[in-house]
Parts: C-alpha cells; structure tokens; sequence
C-alpha cells in the first residue's frame, strides 16, 4: 500500500524550505517531490507543515527490564514518538544488563513485543557495569548492541577501557563513555561552583569529568578505536575532545539540550528535578558547548532521556537518583531559544538531532531520501504551548523545564511507513 504525505515543508541542503509530497511504500520512501502523486494511495494531509526526517537519539534511558515502575519499553518509545524521534539508542544500565548473549537475547525480545519506533540495544562494555569483568564485544555485537557503553559510570580503570577499545576497533563498533573520574567526586550533587555554595550543597569538580576524557582519547588513539563521548557539560571537555581531533583522533561528541539551556545559576532551589549527571554547570562552560556546536567539535544532540518516579525526585538533591527527561521537550526549547532567535538555522538544528547523530554509529537513518526508512515527522513551527509534565506520555515527571513556554511542535510521527504519534485535535 503506498501512501503519500501531502503538501510537506522540507528543509533542502541549502536550508531552504521546499514544498514537496512525499510517497511511500513498505516501509520505505519512493518518492520525493513537487508533483508527486500515486494513483489509489492513501492520503495523509500535511497542511504545508515542515517534515523532517526522524529524530535519532543516540542517548536514552528506558528502564526495562527492571525498573518497569520508572518507564518501560512501551511507555519510553511512545514518548520518544511524541517528541519526534524514530530511531533511539537505549542504555544498558537496566536489571539484567546486557552483558551477555542471554541477557541481550532477552532485552531484544521485549523492544520487538513493545517498541513502536527503533530501539536500538547497547551492550554493556563490562559485567553488570560494574568495571570489573570484561563483555565479549563480538558476542554482544552478533547479537545486535548498536555500540558499547556503562553509561551511569565511567570506567575507572584505564586497562579495562583500553583492553575493550581494542576489541571495539577490532570490530569496529564505537566505544560510548560516560566520563567521570569516582575519586574526584565526594558524593556531589550538583557542580562545584557557585549556586550549591549557597544552597550548601556537595559539588561535583568539572575535572571528575574532563581528566577522563582526556584519558581516554589517548587510550582510543592507542587503540586506534572510535569513541564517542556522552553528554559532555565542561569547557575543559571540550577542549580534550577539541584537541583530540585536531590531532586526527577517532572522537565523536554529544551535547545534551539541558546542558545547551541552562547553567548552575538557573537552580532555583535544592529540587531533584533539577539533579543529573552530569550536573548543569557554570555559564563560561555553556558558552563553551555552544561554541563547540559551531565548530564541529560536538556532532550531535542526544537527550539523555531518564526518567525516575515522583516519589524518587520528591525531596531534594541529596538522596534522589540523577537524571531528566528529555524526548518530549527536546526539540521545541532547543527550536524556541536558539532557532526563533536566529542562533541557529532550523537545518542544523535538525541535522544535529538527526542524521549527524546516525552518522557516528553509521545508521542508514536520519534523512529524507529515496530509498531510506519511511522515517518523517511533522512540527508545527508556529504551534506554541506551556510544558507539562502531568501531560507527558514518559512515566517520569522529572524535568526542570515544567512550565516554559515552547513553539515548533511535532504533531505527527511516521515511522516505517506507519503514522505512529498523532497529536490530538
Ligand atoms: N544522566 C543521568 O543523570 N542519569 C542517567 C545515567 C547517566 O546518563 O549517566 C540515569 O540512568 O538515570
Ligand atoms: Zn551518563
Ligand atoms: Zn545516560
């Protein structure tokens, strides 16, 4: 059955807008352009509205198996949709971890029963992340880890990321680190800087974060291995990753859109909702992400969507478990803060939480061409609301940004061919 989305805004290589139809058929796009038309195809009204490929994030958390009370499966992929992601790359920190053939085998059967976009697996890089056993990086592979990562921890031993990174080039899979140094942290919060001096809370050093970095771009050139660095939030960061490419070392980067929107100052109070990791820091390391941005040295946003329970986030930042949501807001406050503004154009802001973002791992997604995954989304750029968590299709709650007024919804989300979030009328 071949369908067409009509009457479509598409962002050209220039960044101009195109009014295009756009036809497809088992799952795949066969057609683009002005006059396009299939006889007997369904007709899917797109009102002169902008279309953009699927978003990819690279960066998510959906909790099943294990912590099925925080998210699931079902709950993260539809709110992903909701947000206009098609393709998301799951995080192994869920009970059990996929650390093994067993593990992964059982993880892969429950994104087939219950996602409705593209989940795509991690492996774990060591036994239950713990950083002490190492995983079979070409077992976990064979059996579909998109790449390798213990996000939640950052690897302490230079050894075991080193002995890993070789077997990732061997195999060329990337290595994902989440960096952070666990003798530099003192039980922290929230950055060491100014704001948790005024709310007596413990600080967590911007070194905690960038001495691993810088660590482990030695080891990735040793090693010869592709790295891709998780939500990098430091100036000091920036500039190792910086640095590492100029001299030609295999490194990638993520920005998260907290860490693009906020700095430590903006805490209004010791409130949970305002606690990840890593934690929002000072305004001259912000400026620094935006700079990196620009100059290629981040290549991609990822959400780091976490959600935790209500009950887990209630009572301040000591004790709660780190980390925010992120799918459903991603898009308009990054498109109202920095598009509307003129900071960014509208096509890089869709590269970066696209096709930049498949690029690292080499997914055939996040583009708009004959041939590739009938994966589009509509968004609605004059379309303006206030943010509400109590409305999110996420089981979590816990966002900083409840409240902001945001424009440039996406209300419609196709994936496969198959309209999969729609927004209410
Ligand atoms: N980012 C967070 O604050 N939390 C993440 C773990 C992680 O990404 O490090 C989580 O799993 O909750
Ligand atoms: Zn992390
Ligand atoms: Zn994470």
């Amino acid at each position: 059955m071949t369908k067409v989305l009509h009457n479509v805004q598409m962002v050209n290589e220039q960044g101009e807008l195109q009014t295009v139809n756009i036809a497809m058929a088992d799952g795949k796009i066969t057609a683009i352009g002005q006059n396009v038309n299939v006889a007997g195809a369904e007709m899917i009204e797109g009102n002169g509205l902008v279309v953009a490929p699927g978003f990819v994030d690279v960066h998510t958390h959906l909790r099943e198996p294990g912590f099925e009370h925080k998210e699931t499966i079902a709950t993260g992929s539809a709110s992903a949709a909701k947000g206009g992601f098609t393709t998301i790359c799951a995080m192994p920190n869920t009970k059990p971890v996929p650390d093994s053939v067993e593990n992964m085998q059982l993880i892969n059967g429950l994104i087939k029963e219950s996602a409705v976009i593209r989940v795509l697996p991690y492996g774990s890089l060591t036994k239950d992340i713990s950083g002490e056993v190492r995983t079979s990086i070409e077992e976990l592979k064979a059996h579909g880890a998109v790449a390798f990562s213990d996000d939640g921890v950052g690897i302490q031993l230079a050894a075991t990321m080193y002995e890993q990174m070789k077997d990732a080039a061997q195999h060329d899979v990337v290595v994902v680190a989440h960096c952070e140094d666990n003798s530099l942290i003192y039980d922290g919060v929230m950055h060491e800087g100014k704001r948790n001096q005024e709310l007596g809370l413990p600080g967590i050093p911007s070194i905690c974060e960038s001495v691993q970095i810088a660590r482990d771009v030695l080891l990735a050139e040793a090693a010869g291995a592709r790295y891709h660095v998780c939500h990098v939030s430091t100036k000091e960061s920036v500039r190792a990753v910086r640095d590492a490419k100029a001299a030609g070392i295999r490194v990638t980067a993520e920005v998260c859109p907290h860490h693009l929107l906020l700095e430590e100052m903006d805490i209004p109070s010791d409130d949970a909702n305002w606690k990840m990791n890593p934690p929002l820091r000072g305004a001259d390391d912000k400026d620094s992400l935006h700079a990196a941005m620009m100059d290629g040295t981040i290549d991609c946003i990822a959400t780091d969507h976490a959600p935790h329970t209500v009950e887990e986030k209630c009572c301040g930042m000591v004790g709660a478990p780190f980390g925010i949501v992120g799918f459903e807001t991603a898009f308009p406050l990054l498109y109202t803060q920095f598009v509307e503004t003129g900071k960014w154009t509208l096509k890089q802001l869709i590269d970066w939480m696209s096709v930049k973002a498949a690029q690292i791992f080499d997914l055939p997604y996040g583009t708009l061409e004959v041939g590739s995954s009938a994966d589009m989304i509509l968004i609605d750029l004059q379309k303006e609301q206030t943010i509400d968590a109590e409305g999110f299709v996420s089981k979590g709650r816990n966002t900083p940004f409840n409240g902001w007024v945001a424009k440039g919804w996406p209300v419609l989300t196709i994936f496969e061919g198959n309209i999969v979030y729609q927004e209410a009328e």
